[in-house]
């Protein structure tokens, strides 16, 4: 008996897990996922053993979430014994380019980066301890968003500041990587020429970012130091010119008001006064609903034709997240608006759509893991 693996995935509307025999990681026995946390329609979606149900969770923060979903393992899978867990971590600074085991030191490191990613590593770090409790004897390891980008470009990776400023690490890290990883995986496994492609993946969830992919490798993420920059998001800004904050700063704001404000209350939320979600955006009707969505559209635009320049040309654009992988009209509207660019040998730019997998990619990780303790060759 293997036992089992179990991935947990704290994002900044959702919580989700998949669990999985440590033998057979892609296919997982069990997944689940709590949906528009904070608001009063929260749910609760289940997966696999025991078939597919959804629970309506009242207002459910991360904790409840979290709670909800280790509740629903044990009901569904009792007494399975989980060997190891694999843990998404947003920020993982320029200490961590790749998954790392979870020791006191790390949690220290990684809880030092709180500040640069308020809406995630707190909750991927109460995933951590929640689970350091409830499965004593398992490995587990921190995977991180920055990760897939840590060998892009310097260019890419640094800000028109003094030099010192990147050596202390105020660098463009990047985000959604296990997302991107999940995609490029997933599409090497379709038989997608990816080794030979221009990719911009538009990751469009409540976190919302576009990855420049050549070669199957990032070149540039539009999201930077923090997962702030960028596109328009659920409740984030998106690219703000600095000088906003000079301005909002003298006018008496602290910076506890200014994270509020950014991370938030800003985004679809502040655009539209309505909601962070596009499901309620698209059923509104209101005009300041539609400008709203409009933004999103243009930004997104406008990012991917980014991508396009950084790389010298885009061969496909890959739409994943919450509104990625869901809503037709707004990737009908995007790729309407990037029809000059020519595709791959001319044959016009091609649109894919792939689920933003982070529990695939996490599920591996924990499966490598536990081989690799266990000195089996299924680790290389
Ligand atoms: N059917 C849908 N149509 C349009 N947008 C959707 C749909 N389902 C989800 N979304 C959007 O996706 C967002 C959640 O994206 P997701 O990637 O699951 O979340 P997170 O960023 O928290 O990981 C929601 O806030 C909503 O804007
Ligand atoms: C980094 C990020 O914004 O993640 P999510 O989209 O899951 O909130
Ligand atoms: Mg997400």
């Amino acid at each position: 008996m293997t036992g089992a693996v179990l991935a947990l995935n704290a994002g900044s509307s959702s919580f989700k897990f998949a669990l999985a025999n440590a033998g057979a990681p892609g296919t997982p026995l069990l997944w689940g996922v709590v949906d528009r946390l904070g608001t009063e329609e929260g749910v609760l979606s289940l997966k696999g053993q025991g078939g597919a149900a959804t629970t309506p969770l009242a207002a459910p923060d991360h904790g409840a979430a979290l709670a909800a979903l280790l509740e629903a393992i044990e009901t569904r899978c009792p007494g399975l014994r989980v060997t190891a867990v694999a843990h998404r971590i947003v920020h993982g600074g320029s200490a961590f380019t790749a998954p790392e085991p979870v020791t006191p030191a790390l949690l220290e490191a990684l809880e030092a980066l709180v500040p640069l990613a308020p809406l995630h590593q707190p909750h991927g770090l109460r995933g951590i301890r929640t689970a350091l409790e409830l499965f004593p004897d398992a490995g587990h390891v921190a995977c991180f968003d920055t990760a897939f980008h840590a060998g892009k470009p310097w260019v890419h990776d640094a800000y028109a500041l003094p030099r010192r400023f990147y050596d202390e690490g105020i660098r463009r890290y990047g985000f959604h990587g296990l997302a991107c990883a999940s995609i490029c995986r997933a599409l090497g496994a379709d038989g997608y020429p990816l080794a030979e492609r221009r990719i911009a993946i538009a990751h469009l969830g409540n976190g919302c970012s576009v990855t420049a992919v050549r070669h199957g490798r990032s070149v540039s993420n539009s999201m930077g130091f923090s997962a702030l920059e960028g596109l328009a998001m659920g409740t984030r800004c998106g690219r703000l010119d600095p000088g906003v904050l000079l301005h909002l700063m003298r006018g008496g704001m602290d910076v506890t008001a200014l994270e509020a404000l950014l991370y938030r209350k800003s985004g679809l939320l502040g655009l539209s006064g309505l909601s962070n979600d596009m499901r309620d955006l698209a059923r509104s009707g209101s005009v300041a609903a539609e400008e709203a969505i409009a933004y999103f559209i243009e930004r997104t635009v406008e990012e991917i034709c980014r991508a396009a320049g950084v790389m010298g040309g885009l061969d496909a654009v890959v739409f994943s997240g919450g509104i990625g992988e869901n809503a037709a009209d707004i990737r009908a509207a995007v790729m309407a608006r990037l029809a000059f660019l020519p595709g791959a040998e001319g044959a016009g730019l091609e649109m894919l759509v792939r689920p933003a997998d982070e529990e695939a990619e996490l599920l591996r990780t924990a499966a490598g893991l536990r081989a690799a303790e266990q000195g089996h060759p299924a680790a290389r």
